[in-house]
């Protein structure tokens, strides 16, 4: 295996939300196989990671490296009780990649607040809890990096995605707060910002009206893939201990915000 110029061999422990599907996915395989590190595989659907984790060992991963753990990053509990499990495990954690998220195209003037308030929980208080659980070991140990997989939503708003824009903008603003209280500790903080990913994400929505009107993944044009998502993470972790990549914004190269 080749690694990208800019990124290297990193051997670090790294637990990754949303490990089951889509963008988690494939940067829990290139953290494992092309960053030989040790992989937390964090989501709700344990039988998914379970099944990844044997996928990864058939790749070549050793069993000690992969570790599957089930977690709702809406429940406080659940996110204490993963860090508590990966240092009992693997005794450090030096990367959190928060990549659990929703995303569902509705109008507001259809008032789905069920789909509002999962938006708000999973990628608002999700990514909050995740960040708790983690900072006391990584301030303890003076450093770590914290990934966010956060959005193009994040830097404008979309239309049909309201609520999504808005739970992305608060991890901007929070991102950038926390990014000043951690200077200290050296902790670093990256939010990568995707345009649209060939995932499920999109289709998920029920709104049908509000899908058929914003929805611009099937444009016609080539969106990128999880992959080139993950090989971004990975090329963020390679960097000497004085760069911090703050932001990440990634597009398909025809669809520029
Ligand atoms: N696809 C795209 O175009 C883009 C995606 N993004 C962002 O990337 C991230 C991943 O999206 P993508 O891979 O496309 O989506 P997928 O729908 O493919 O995957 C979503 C992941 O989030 C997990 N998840 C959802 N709810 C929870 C929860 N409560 N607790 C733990 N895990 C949860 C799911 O696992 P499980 O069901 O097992 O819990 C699943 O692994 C999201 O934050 C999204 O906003 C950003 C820009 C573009
Ligand atoms: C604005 C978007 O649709 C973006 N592709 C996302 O899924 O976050």
């Amino acid at each position: 295996m080749s690694l990208a110029p800019g990124t290297s061999l990193l051997e670090k422990v790294c637990i990754v939300t949303g490990a089951s599907e889509g963008i988690g996915e494939a940067i829990a395989r290139v953290l494992a196989i092309d960053g030989g590190s040790s992989v937390v595989l964090a989501s709700r659907q344990i039988d998914k990671l379970n099944s990844l984790a044997q996928r990864l060992q058939a790749a070549g991963c050793s069993e000690q490296n992969i570790f599957a753990v089930q977690c709702d990053v809406t429940n406080l509990s659940d996110t204490q009780a993963l860090i508590q499990k990966t240092l009992e495990k693997y005794g450090r954690i030096d990367v959190l990649v928060n990549c659990a998220g929703l995303m569902y195209y509705t109008l507001m003037k259809n008032g789905q607040h069920d789909e509002w308030s999962k938006q708000i929980d999973v990628n608002c208080h999700g990514t909050t809890n995740m960040i708790g659980a983690v900072l006391p070991h990584m301030i303890e140990n003076k450093r770590g990096h914290i990934l966010n997989i956060t959005s193009d939503a994040g830097k404008r708003g979309f239309a049909g995605l309201a609520v999504y824009s808005g739970t992305k903008f608060f991890i901007e603003g929070f991102t950038q707060a926390l990014r000043q209280e951690m200077i200290e500790y050296n902790i670093r903080i990256t939010n990568i910002q995707p345009g649209d990913v060939a995932t499920k994400l999109a289709g998920r929505s029920t709104d049908q009206e509000a899908k058929s009107k914003f929805d611009g993944s099937n444009a016609g044009h080539k969106i990128l893939d999880p992959e080139d998502i993950a090989k971004t993470v990975l090329f963020a972790l390679s960097q000497p201990a004085h760069v911090a990549l703050n932001e990440i914004l990634i597009e398909p190269q025809a669809a520029p915000i």
